[in-house]
């Protein structure tokens, strides 16, 4: 078997796939009873904004920390969501949907992806049960998510 790539940035295929990813689940999301509530205040930057996210996340270039506000500014876009546990999953499930579309195909870069997206739906959920403009304190940088799960 080929070596696989030291990041899963790279094993995904960069941030164009990162980018069809977001797009694909996106348009499930919006049409989702349960979910379309919840993205009232959608706008369309959101999703290029998720693809560069993930991109940092996955060991790619670190962008979401140098031009979008890092690890803070994604928590703190999640405050006051009050996101239940039937909506995390309903989102788990368009995601897999959508990595299972867009993704390569390769069982352990699928699974370790999904795995990443169950661990930050638990927070997003978490972090927005308390008010919008809550004081998170320093969350510390982005985390980095790899071969072996959280680095
Ligand atoms: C690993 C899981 C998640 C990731 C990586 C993620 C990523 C992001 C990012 C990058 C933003 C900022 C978008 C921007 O700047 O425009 C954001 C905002 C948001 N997220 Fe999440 N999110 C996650 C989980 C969730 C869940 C579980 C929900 C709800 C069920 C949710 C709902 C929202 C909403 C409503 C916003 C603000 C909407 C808007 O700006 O239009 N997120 N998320």
């Amino acid at each position: 078997m080929s070596e696989r790539p030291e990041t899963l940035y790279k094993a995904v295929g960069g941030i164009d796939v990162l980018h069809r990813l977001s797009n694909t689940f996106y348009d499930e999301a919006l049409a989702d009873p349960l979910l379309a509530p919840v993205f009232a205040d959608f706008t369309p930057t959101h999703i290029e904004h998720v693809a560069v996210w993930l991109a940092e996340i996955f060991d790619g270039p670190a962008d979401y920390t140098a031009r979008l506000g890092g690890h803070q500014a994604l928590l703190r876009s999640h405050l006051g969501l009050s996101i239940t546990e039937p909506q995390r999953l309903r989102w788990m499930e368009l995601m897999t949907a959508a990595v299972d579309k867009e993704l390569p195909d390769d069982e352990l870069l699928r699974r370790r992806v999904v795995e990443y997206f169950d661990w930050g739906t638990k927070i997003a959920r978490d972090v927005s049960a308390s008010p919008a403009g809550e004081d998170l304190g320093d969350p510390g940088p982005t985390p980095r998510w790899g071969w072996d799960g959280l680095r």
